[in-house]
């Protein structure tokens, strides 16, 4: 089978449990989220499956091979990550120089452009980069490696709201032209809720949900307006939450409405990613 299949797949550190019998796959050409509260077990499963670390138990298979030490697998996945591995006094223009050599099918010349796009500074070494452009710089490497699956673990760390952006332009023109199974573990939920396909969540080392962003959304709905009103509409149903802002209410609902049965003077409309994430993995 094609894509990344994970199972069973179980680690400890001490006692804690970082994952949990932990089954999921991630199939070819798909963009998914992993998203999960500080803690939860996102970058030990980013790290199992590119072995930088092991399970305890459970395996991955990758195009239906094992991906323990199998460096012809691994070498089908890219994963960005706070890690650094480039020698220190390197420079950026080096290093895609090095990633050439390293990745057969990385594109020095996107990565330049990349970099030129978010004037990446690449005569600096990498060390000497602020905080937001060596994540900059990692996006160039990650975007321009072109092995069939790429994971990225915090990838806008540090990045102002107009390089997020222009990450995620790139991130959507890049998989419209050339596919690949693409993960995106992140605190920014509502940032992403448009750029991805699936969602994972994880919660305390276990998989709580593996959804499509649609099914998910799909789960309740947000009605707005006067505060007196919305909590008129509100009352016995099922209530995820709620904002009030002056005298107007935003309520968090679980289920399917009828815009019928609203009453007149209330909006109806989609369930917020992150709001319905923030439900789902409180306590
Ligand atoms: N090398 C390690 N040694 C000891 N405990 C670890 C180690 N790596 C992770 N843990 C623990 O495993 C759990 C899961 O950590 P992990 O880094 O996978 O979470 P995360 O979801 O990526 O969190 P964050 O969003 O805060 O980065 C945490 O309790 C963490 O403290």
């Amino acid at each position: 089978m094609s894509g990344i299949e994970i199972k069973q797949v179980s680690k400890r550190f001490g006692d804690v449990t970082a994952l949990d019998h932990v089954n999921i796959c991630f199939q070819k050409n798909k963009i998914y989220g992993l998203l999960g509260r500080n803690g939860a077990g996102k970058s030990t499963l980013l790290n199992v499956i590119t072995n930088r670390i092991f399970a305890d138990e459970g395996e991955v298979l990758v195009d239906g091979e094992p991906s323990v030490e199998n460096d012809r697998v691994l070498r089908k996945i890219y994963l960005m990550s706070e890690q650094s591995y480039y020698p220190p006094g390197m420079k950026v223009k080096e290093a895609f120089q090095w990633s050439a050599e390293f990745y057969p099918d990385f594109d020095k010349g996107y990565a330049e452009k990349t970099a030129s796009l978010f004037q990446l500074p690449t005569k600096k070494k990498i060390h000497d980069l602020s905080t937001g452009y060596q994540s900059i710089f990692k996006i160039c490497i990650a975007m321009a490696v072109n092995t069939p699956y790429v994971l990225f673990d915090e990838p806008v760390l540090g990045l102002d709201a107009n390089h997020r952006q222009l990450f995620y332009k790139l991130l959507i023109e890049k998989y419209s032209d050339s596919p690949s199974t693409i993960v995106i573990s992140t605190h920014l939920i509502e940032e992403v809720a448009n750029v991805i396909e699936q969602i994972i969540i994880i919660k305390n080392g276990r998989i709580i949900r593996d959804e499509t962003t649609e099914e998910l959304l799909s789960k309740g709905y947000t009605v707005s307006g006067n505060a007196a009103l919305v909590d008129r509409y509100t009352a016995g149903r099922k209530l995820l939450g709620e904002d009030t802002l002056g005298g107007l209410k935003s309520a968090y609902l679980l289920g399917s409405v009828k815009k019928e049965e609203v009453p007149a003077g209330l909006e109806v409309s989609k369930l917020d990613l992150q709001k319905l994430f923030i439900q789902m993995t409180n306590d």
